[in-house]
């Protein structure tokens, strides 16, 4: 691909002169008591809105302080902890019960899983010619921005794509959740072979498969996954389908459908805020670091040199130098993410098999050292535990999954907690979002170009 040529000395100017100008003092925002992130000054979050969706408990509120506690996972008012050992005793697949779960409120009996099962097959393949079109033609080296763009695109395969009563938004809504998966392996396979210089392999989904099984189906060149496998991706998409509405990606579907605009562009939204490092990005992030702490540390046993190298993270002296540690804290959870306790637990066992104990042993040291060296570094405040992303990276890699699906894995489960809160904002919510910014700079009177030196 050609991009013409850039000036980056012009650029470098003009992204220096935009530092400058918009630069604020940090000081501004304690002085007119802004929450920033919209956060208080404790870490609580502001509250915006009022949902039935999901909940994510990480404190209780005692005279108005957040307390610490380990973490719990609500979906529509089951712990996720009772949903995931329900579907591990019943050996059944559970993403699509938690999809159901999601979008309409209660669980469903056999019948009704049934139907909708059938409804979500229906709707696995890609319109006509949108992979040869849409996909195929203009690849991606990064699968979150092909994802985007499927989404945003699928507007144009839409017979009806301005209409957002609710049986409409339902229906994209429902489409879109099927046709994740295949959007993502082919925008994966068209990387493959555009950017890797690798054969291409466009299988078809299959109606009577579950999620778990059609991604591992698509993106593999024999079609070929163990039952393990697929068991395995399913609780992972069960662990990360939703997360509460002020979550990064999910108040992004909030803000943009409150604009009253249609689902194909607050879905598209989300994609762009999950692929974000400090949000769903963090899983691929995670995996980098450690490349980059195996190479720097001769002794991964040492809990000195592995504690070393992160404080170098944290002082911006090693890996991306963002000084983030990723997979590291939350901005609810304080002492444990009940999703990292259980990949956890399931990535002991596949590393007993696969033989990366050593691997697993490290990333349980990062989790049991890192609080202490935060606190010791940032001083004592806000308690910190290892999120999410830490070992679900961990346990694809051990599934074989390439890694530049992990972050996209996320989105193929998150779909079910956007399309909830699409729905639900567009029930109840009516309101634009539209919170306030002051101005700090101070008037100035115009110039005319003539009068500009
Ligand atoms: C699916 C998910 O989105 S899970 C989160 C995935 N993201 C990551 O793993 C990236 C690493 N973690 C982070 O960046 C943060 O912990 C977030 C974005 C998850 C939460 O951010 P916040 O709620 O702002 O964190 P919190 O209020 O605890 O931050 C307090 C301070 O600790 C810092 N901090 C928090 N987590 C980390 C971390 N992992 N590494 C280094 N510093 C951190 C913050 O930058 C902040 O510093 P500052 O006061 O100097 O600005
Ligand atoms: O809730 C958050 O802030 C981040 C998130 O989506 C998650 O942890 O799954």
């Amino acid at each position: 691909m050609q991009y013409e040529e850039v000036d980056s000395s012009m650029i470098n100017q003009l992204s220096a002169l935009a530092e400058k100008n918009d630069y604020i003092d940090p000081e501004l925002y304690t002085k007119f008591d802004v929450k920033r992130g919209l956060r208080d000054s404790d870490g609580k979050g502001v509250l915006v809105g009022l949902t039935r969706i999901g909940n994510v408990y990480g404190y209780d509120v005692i005279d108005g302080k957040p307390v610490a506690v380990p973490g719990k996972l609500i979906y529509r008012g089951y712990d996720v902890e009772d949903i995931i050992s329900d579907i591990e005793i019943s050996e059944q697949f559970g993403f699509e019960q938690v999809i159901y779960l999601l979008l309409f409120g209660d669980l469903p009996n056999a019948s009704q899983l049934a139907e909708f099962d059938a409804l979500l097959g229906q709707y696995r393949v890609l319109p006509d010619n949108f992979v040869e079109d849409m996909i195929l033609k203009s690849p991606s080296s990064d699968i979150m921005n092909k994802l985007a763009r499927s989404v945003l695109v699928s507007y144009s395969y839409d017979p009806n794509p301005e209409d957002v009563s609710t049986a409409n938004n339902l229906l994209q809504c429902i489409q879109l959740i099927a046709r994740f998966p295949a959007m993502v392996a082919y925008g994966y396979q068209a990387k493959r072979r555009h950017y890797d210089g690798k054969s291409m392999y466009l299988h078809n989904p299959l109606p009577n498969l579950s999620t778990a099984e059609n991604f591992l189906r698509m993106i593999r060149a024999d079609k070929n996954y163990d039952k393990l496998e697929a068991e395995l991706l399913d609780l992972a998409l069960i662990l990360h389908a939703e997360h509460g509405g002020g979550n990064n990606s999910s108040l992004t579907v909030h803000v943009v459908s409150s604009a009253d605009t249609d689902t194909y562009s607050a879905i598209g939204a989300a994609v762009g805020s999950l692929k974000g490092r400090r949000h769903g990005g963090a899983n691929m992030k995670v995996m980098e670091m450690m490349d980059d702490l195996k190479a720097n540390v001769s002794d991964w046993a040492s809990e000195k040199e592995v504690g070393d190298y992160l404080r170098k993270i944290l002082r911006k002296e090693a890996f991306d130098r963002s000084g983030l540690v990723y997979g590291q804290g939350h901005a609810v959870y304080t002492i444990s993410d009940p999703r990292a306790t259980l990949l956890r637990e399931k990535a002991r066992k596949l590393a007993a098999v696969k033989k990366c104990s050593d691997e697993f042993d490290l990333y349980c040291m990062i989790e049991r050292i890192f609080p202490g060296i935060f606190e010791a570094e940032k001083g004592a405040g806000k308690k910190i535990c290892t999120n999410v992303d830490f070992y679900s990276g961990f346990v694809y890699s051990m599934l074989g999954i390439p890694r530049e699906l992990y972050t996209p894995i996320f989105a193929i489960s998150r779909i079910a907690g956007w399309a909830a809160h699409r729905l639900e904002e567009n029930i109840s919510g009516g309101r634009i979002y539209r919170p306030a910014f002051k101005q700090v700079g101070d008037l100035r009177e115009y110039i005319k170009l003539d009068d500009r030196h």
